[in-house]
């Protein structure tokens, strides 16, 4: 249901060269990180041979890139000239815990820096990129970056994600037709957020304090950031967004009313005990819907 509304659309819009994000926001344990990326963590668990029961399980993520995978080599029996379409594909994953920059797909431990340039855009330098031409490279990819996310959460003896993550996928096709080459470039977030309940700062020390001003900090900052867009399409006046407030409003600046088409999925609890947790999380999705972004084309030749 949820591929179906979301998932689908704004694959369909990435392969006709728009950008996209998917923002998962809710409290801890109400499965952003179940829908994002299912339940499973290990290639072998997806048993991607089984059909019947891997896909009922997938989650957003895998099944986006299975579904890309399908429309791309739908798209290149369409051509039968040679050279036909090409279609380059790339991915990246990386967590923003305690405002610093973390590569999923290295060993490496050291915290990266963003920069910005007029050409590129807000990018984060060293980051590990890694073509894929199957589904199953971008699984594994997913996989690694997963147990490595979770392997951190542990360490820091706690179930819930404490940090951001963003798997970035980047599709370049280039296309030649009467001797006319176009080539176009999107870029997919799909965002798996820190739970939103306010972290307590009373009694909580140390590591554990840093980390509740940090998830508080950006996400306030994003909440921020949504109203002051909304605001400017309200009063179609000119309100200064504090994109610079976070890493995450700064890295993802073109999904918060820019060059994107932004999907926000409200994970809520079913239980009585979460109420004001769910009112919160319902209020912010309601303030983002009034967000108005402004997609376009990726041309680059
Ligand atoms: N729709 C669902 N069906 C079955 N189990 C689910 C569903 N959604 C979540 N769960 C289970 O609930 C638990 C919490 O889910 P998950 O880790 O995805 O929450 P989360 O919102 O990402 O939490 P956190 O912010 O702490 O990371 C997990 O064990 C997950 O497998």
């Amino acid at each position: 249901m949820v591929f179906q509304t979301v998932g689908i659309p704004i694959a369909t819009s990435v392969l006709k060269g728009y950008n996209g994000t998917i923002f998962a926001y809710g409290q801890t344990g109400t499965g952003k990180t179940y829908t994002m990326q299912g339940p499973f963590y290990s290639i072998e668990e997806y048993n991607i041979n089984d059909d019947s029961y891997s896909k009922k399980y997938m989650g957003l993520i895998p099944r986006i890139i299975s579904y890309i995978f399908e429309q791309i080599s739908k798209k290149k029996e369409q051509y039968q000239k040679i050279p036909p379409i090409e279609y380059i594909c790339q991915a990246s994953y990386y967590e923003i815990y305690n405002e610093q920059i973390f590569d999923l797909l290295t060993d490496s431990t050291d915290p990266l820096n963003i920069h910005e340039d007029i050409k590129k855009g807000v990018f984060i330098d060293r980051l590990t990129t890694k073509n894929i031409n199957t589904p199953e490279e971008a699984y594994k990819i997913l996989e690694i970056g997963a147990w490595k996310r979770s392997t951190a959460s542990t360490r820091m003896n706690t179930q819930s994600s404490r940090s951001h993550s963003v798997f970035t996928l980047t599709l370049q096709n280039k296309i030649e037709e009467d001797g006319i080459t176009q080539i176009q470039e999107s870029k997919l977030n799909l965002v798996d957020l820190a739970g939103s309940e306010r972290q307590k700062l009373t009694g909580t020390t140390g590591q554990r304090l840093l980390e509740a001003r940090n998830i508080n900090k950006s996400l306030s900052a994003l909440g921020q950031v949504i109203q002051s867009l909304v605001d400017i399409n309200n009063n179609k006046k000119k309100v200064h967004v504090g994109y610079r407030n976070s890493k995450l409003t700064f890295l993802l600046k073109d999904s918060l009313g820019g060059n994107s088409k932004t999907f926000l999925i409200a994970n809520i609890s079913p239980s009585a005990f979460s109420l004001a947790e769910t009112l919160s999380t319902l209020r912010f999705a309601q303030c983002a819907k009034q967000v108005s972004n402004k997609a376009v084309v990726n041309q680059v030749i």
